[in-house]
């Protein structure tokens, strides 16, 4: 409904002129791909999620191409205590045994993907939800992760079980919906030659498929400020040298292992830059994008 209250001149300078600021960044980035990934610790509450969906919309009705690649893992530990079903993160990875992979494929696939179908099309929005099996989007191989020892001698191969990195992505489905004018919602479950579903890291999905898309960014959101140094400021810009050096003294832990890894593997490989932001923050999308206020840490190639 149009309220037709008079604004505040000075209210009403500062909307058009954050709606000026907002062309230059329209016209670069359209026709353009952007995989924004979603990040299950970013879904905190419905006014952010709905924020996330209208922007994603928004994005879509000005001419660019978003790419949604979303996570889950906190919804996924939610079912497993549910069903009294311990869980166990290595690196930020978390071991994957048959049953857990059935619950993995029901949340993500299912109730996350759908979740956030559903409210991108509430905001007039045309959103698909796949998994890495539909169209044969995503092909798995097991991954041998490596567990590095202070002595690399003494590193060891841990078994994460139906663990996956991605072997090889199919964008064919991708390119169909892009062209019918769809926004795709990728949930990061991948099929191996085995015929076997493989959990992959949502970050090393994004990643790569920013990669085999081509895009001009990958915009990763996650429930902190962005990469913090040991005394928690944030660092608004890294290289891979200082990435390396702070992975090494165990600055960098965790969640965040994999996901600066996919921004750096991103961005040699074409992908303009990756950004690493806040997605606590309301419409931290639109942010990003269409204002001069650039926001969590920037990694470019
Ligand atoms: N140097 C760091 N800066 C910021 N966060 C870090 C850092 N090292 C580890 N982390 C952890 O990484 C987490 C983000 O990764 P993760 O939990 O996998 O999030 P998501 O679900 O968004 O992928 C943060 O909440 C934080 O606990
Ligand atoms: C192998 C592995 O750890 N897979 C993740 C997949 C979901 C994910 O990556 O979710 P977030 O982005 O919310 O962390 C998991 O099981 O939690």
């Amino acid at each position: 409904m149009t309220d037709n209250t008079p604004m505040d001149p000075d209210n009403a300078k500062t909307v058009a002129r954050v709606l000026t600021e907002a062309l230059p960044y329209i016209q670069r980035f359209s026709k353009k791909t952007l995989v924004i990934k979603y990040g299950g610790n970013a879904m905190v509450d419905e006014d952010l999620k709905r924020g996330f969906a209208r922007d994603i919309v928004l994005l879509k009705q000005v001419g660019m191409n978003p790419v949604v690649v979303h996570g889950g893992g906190p919804q996924i530990g939610k079912l497993l205590a549910q069903l009294g079903k311990e869980t166990r993160f290595v690196d930020g990875l978390r071991v994957t045994d048959r049953e857990t992979m059935d619950v993995v494929q029901m949340v993500l696939g299912g109730l996350v993907n759908k979740e956030i179908v559903n409210l991108i099309n509430q905001f007039g929005g045309r959103a698909v939800g796949l998994t890495g099996k539909d169209g044969g989007l995503i092909r798995a191989r097991r991954l041998e992760h490596r567990r590095m020892a202070t002595d690399p001698e003494a590193s060891e191969i841990i078994d994460l079980g139906h663990v996956g990195e991605v072997a090889s992505i199919d964008p064919s489905v991708v390119h169909m919906l892009d062209s019918g004018n769809f926004i795709p919602v990728i949930a990061p479950v991948g099929v191996g030659e085995d015929g076997m579903a493989y959990n992959i890291n949502a970050d090393l999905v994004a990643g790569k498929m920013a990669s085999v898309l081509g895009a001009e960014k990958l915009i990763l959101l996650t429930n902190t400020p962005g990469v913090l140094d040991g005394q928690g400021q944030l660092l608004t810009g890294l290289t891979a040298q200082q990435v390396d050096d702070l992975i090494a003294d165990g600055t960098i832990h965790g969640g965040m292992i994999p996901k600066i890894h996919c921004a750096l593997d991103a961005v040699k490989s074409g992908v303009r830059a990756a950004h690493i932001i806040d997605g606590r923050v309301s419409h931290a999308v639109m942010l990003e994008l269409l204002t001069d206020k650039g926001v969590g840490t920037l990694i470019r190639g």
